[in-house]
């Protein structure tokens, strides 16, 4: 019996929720008078199916069933989870509670996504205000783990419990908020930066984007993986939180913000902040936690460089100026580099997987090489690997430096192979092998073709001069 989960208001934020309960396995109803609603939920669906099932190694469980209806009786009759959708406007939210509770199981738990408003407020009016609590998400709802679970002293602690344990079901964040307030914790912060971004702009300090400039190069990358305290607490050195808070405490007095409004940092509570901060970070060395930042951002900007957008973009294009022309050799030395953190695994040392990707970007260096570069890919020819024999002779580490050394042993007509060293380059111990055969290929036929004349000379060129050395 699957569970079910009703949505009320299925616009950009309940089309989220619909699709995290539907890819976890849960029947999902919809109400929402929009005529539009059906499409513009499928337009969600479609956006989700693609995207959350590649954050994992595993397959998700088969989607429930999803189904749209006319009435609120008939969408949350029977449903154990009810959320709310519907447009930030209290009288109207409290309208739908009134609604729903009355056809609702008791039982039921009701979370709203609203962004502000406080959950004391939405239970004002409700037949069973126990029922009620803040479960505020972040768009896009079926990526972004973060629920705000906001709650008050009517809501039952078992409630509170079996929200929780639900919401970390599907994947998500529960944040319990344990004291409720207009806006809850996150979106604070988010009017916060808001505000001021409004004024830098009606300043003519900065445009639109170059303040997102400022927070995708900078200290968005921070707070995607440490947050604020973390990052601060780093910024304070071997010091700490309190040297942080002592050293730009004055700050709070001085115009760095038109939100002017701050509290006076008295030394109860810079020392309240210093120690929350070691309850929170203190089991770590500064040097432990500025290499797990470093090692997090390490991740963040290469997965931006696999997109090739924001930092990942501004890595790609400074790589491209850092190119050295390669020689013929041989031996062709196709690739230097140092391997990076995130490719070491559970044993300690470089995955298996990343011997491949290095062998690969060799070949590609070689292709470059002979004139197979970038340009003559857009123009529709290629090579594709048909055969790799990799030799794993010696453990590589994050951090070390290696190079890869080519040899062409096999160019002729459409056929390509190359003998690479791995070698590590302090000490020139080869770590592995790889033995590649190589066929060109018409990317629009998807079949072998002979290569361009001029790059199948440079090939012949390089397998003579390899062959003979
Ligand atoms: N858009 C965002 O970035 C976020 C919004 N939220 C909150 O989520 C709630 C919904 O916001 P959005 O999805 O952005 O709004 P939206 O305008 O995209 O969707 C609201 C949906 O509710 C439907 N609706 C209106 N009256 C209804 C009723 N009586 N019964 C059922 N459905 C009804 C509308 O047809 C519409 O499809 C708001 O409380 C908002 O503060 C929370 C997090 C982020
Ligand atoms: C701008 N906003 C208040 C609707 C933002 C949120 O409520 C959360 C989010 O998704 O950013």
């Amino acid at each position: 019996m699957s569970r079910v989960a009703a949505i009320i208001g299925g616009g950009v934020i309940g089309g989220g929720w619909a699709a995290r309960f539907l890819l976890n396995g849960w029947d999902v109803r919809v109400f929402d008078p929009d005529p539009e609603a059906t499409r513009k939920i499928g337009e969600v669906l479609a956006n989700a199916r693609h995207a959350l099932p590649m954050l994992y190694d595993v397959a998700l469980p088969p989607e429930g069933k999803l189904s749209f209806h006319p009435t609120m009786s008939e969408t949350v009759k029977g449903a154990e989870w009810i959320q709310e959708s519907v447009p930030e406007r209290l009288e109207l939210k409290r309208k739908v509670f009134q609604t729903l509770q009355e056809h609702c199981d008791p039982s039921a738990i009701i979370g709203s996504s609203t962004s502000g408003f406080k959950p004391s407020e939405l239970q004002g009016c409700a037949t069973r205000p126990e029922q009620i609590v803040v479960t505020h998400p972040f768009n896009p709802v079926y990526l972004l783990p973060l629920i705000e679970l906001v709650t008050t002293e009517k809501n039952p602690p078992a409630l509170i419990v079996r929200a929780r344990e639900t919401l970390a079901s599907l994947g998500q964040f529960p944040l319990h908020v344990r004291r409720e307030i207009d806006a809850h914790i996150a979106d604070r912060f988010l009017e916060a930066v808001w505000r001021e971004a409004l004024w830098l702009i009606r300043d003519g300090i900065a445009t639109t984007e170059e303040i997102d400039n400022a927070i995708r190069y900078g200290f968005g990358l921070r707070w995607g993986q440490m947050g604020l305290f973390e990052t601060y607490r780093i910024a304070g050195g071997e010091a700490g939180m309190r040297h942080f808070i002592d050293q730009f405490g004055p700050c709070l007095q001085w115009p760095w913000t038109k939100l002017m409004d701050v509290p006076e940092l008295t030394d109860e509570l810079a020392q309240m902040i210093a120690d929350q901060s070691d309850a929170q970070s203190g089991h770590l060395t500064i040097r432990q936690l500025e290499r797990k930042r470093d090692n997090n951002l390490i991740a963040m900007i290469r997965a931006l460089r696999q997109q090739g957008n924001a930092a990942g973009r501004l890595i790609n294009d400074h790589q491209a100026t850092l190119l050295v022309p390669l020689a013929d050799g041989p031996p062709i030395v196709s690739v230097r580099r140092v391997i990076p953190s995130d490719w070491t695994d559970y044993n300690g040392h470089m995955n298996e997987g990343r011997y491949g990707q290095i062998f690969s970007d060799a070949a590609d260096a070689v292709m470059a090489h002979v004139g197979a570069d970038a340009d003559y890919i857009a123009g529709g020819l290629s090579y594709f690997t048909v055969e790799n024999t990799i030799r794993f002779l010696a453990e590589a580490h994050a951090g070390e430096r290696v190079r890869v050394e080519t040899r062409v042993t096999q160019g002729e007509g459409k056929k390509l192979r190359c003998y690479h060293e791995m070698k590590r380059e302090s000490d020139g111990e080869v770590l592995a092998t790889s033995d590649q055969f190589m066929l060109h290929v018409d990317l629009k036929t998807r079949r072998s073709c002979d290569p361009r004349a001029d790059v199948m000379a440079r090939i012949e060129t390089l397998a003579k001069l390899h062959k003979d050395a």
